[in-house]
């Protein structure tokens, strides 16, 4: 099984990083994992709509590229399905029953273009809240190892 985190935008943060790569080390016994970090457009601070609509699309598209029709896709949306790490587990587990690949895909500051968010198998949200890029990618990260630890009935999970 291959779990692939698709982000757009660079990871600056050190202190993110570490954190990163242990959840990438703990993740690896259950399947390879792939981090896919793609360049993100510069966002001028007084962008129209239309610039912006621009912007995502460019990153639309070389999100876009990186997905077969094969792979099951969760996309990361504020507005998306509410869920808890429990049904985040329960998603995996079925996700895992109708595709080898699972990618999740993080968007940069403006967010997500629409049809990344179309071509979605599941768009989920963790909250309500934004966080930064660089941090959901933290975040994400721990909450995938979380769900295979409750899929093991691991005291992890409490
Ligand atoms: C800085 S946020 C983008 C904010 C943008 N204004 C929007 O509404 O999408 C960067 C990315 O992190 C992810 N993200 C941030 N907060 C999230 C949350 N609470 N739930 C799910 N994904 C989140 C999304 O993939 C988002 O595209």
């Amino acid at each position: 099984m291959r779990i692939k985190i698709i982000s757009v935008g660079k990871l600056k943060e050190k202190y993110l990083t570490a954190g990163i790569a242990e959840y990438v080390k703990r993740l690896s016994r259950f399947g390879q994992v792939e981090i896919v970090e793609l360049a993100d457009e510069k966002t001028p601070d007084k962008a129209s709509e239309k610039e912006n609509a621009q912007i995502l699309s460019k990153e639309g598209d070389r999100i876009l590229a990186k997905l077969t029709d094969r792979d099951f896709v969760f996309s990361m949306a504020i507005e998306g399905k509410l869920i808890s790490s429990e049904e985040l587990s329960t998603s995996l587990e079925q996700a895992m029953q109708q595709a080898s690949t699972l990618v999740f895909i993080i968007g940069g500051s403006l967010g997500l273009d629409p049809r990344v968010k179309k071509r979605a198998n599941a768009l989920i949200s963790f909250g309500r809240i934004t966080l930064p890029h660089q941090l959901m990618r933290l975040v994400l990260t721990e909450q995938i190892y979380r769900a295979f630890m409750i899929r093991e009935g691991s005291p992890y999970h409490k």
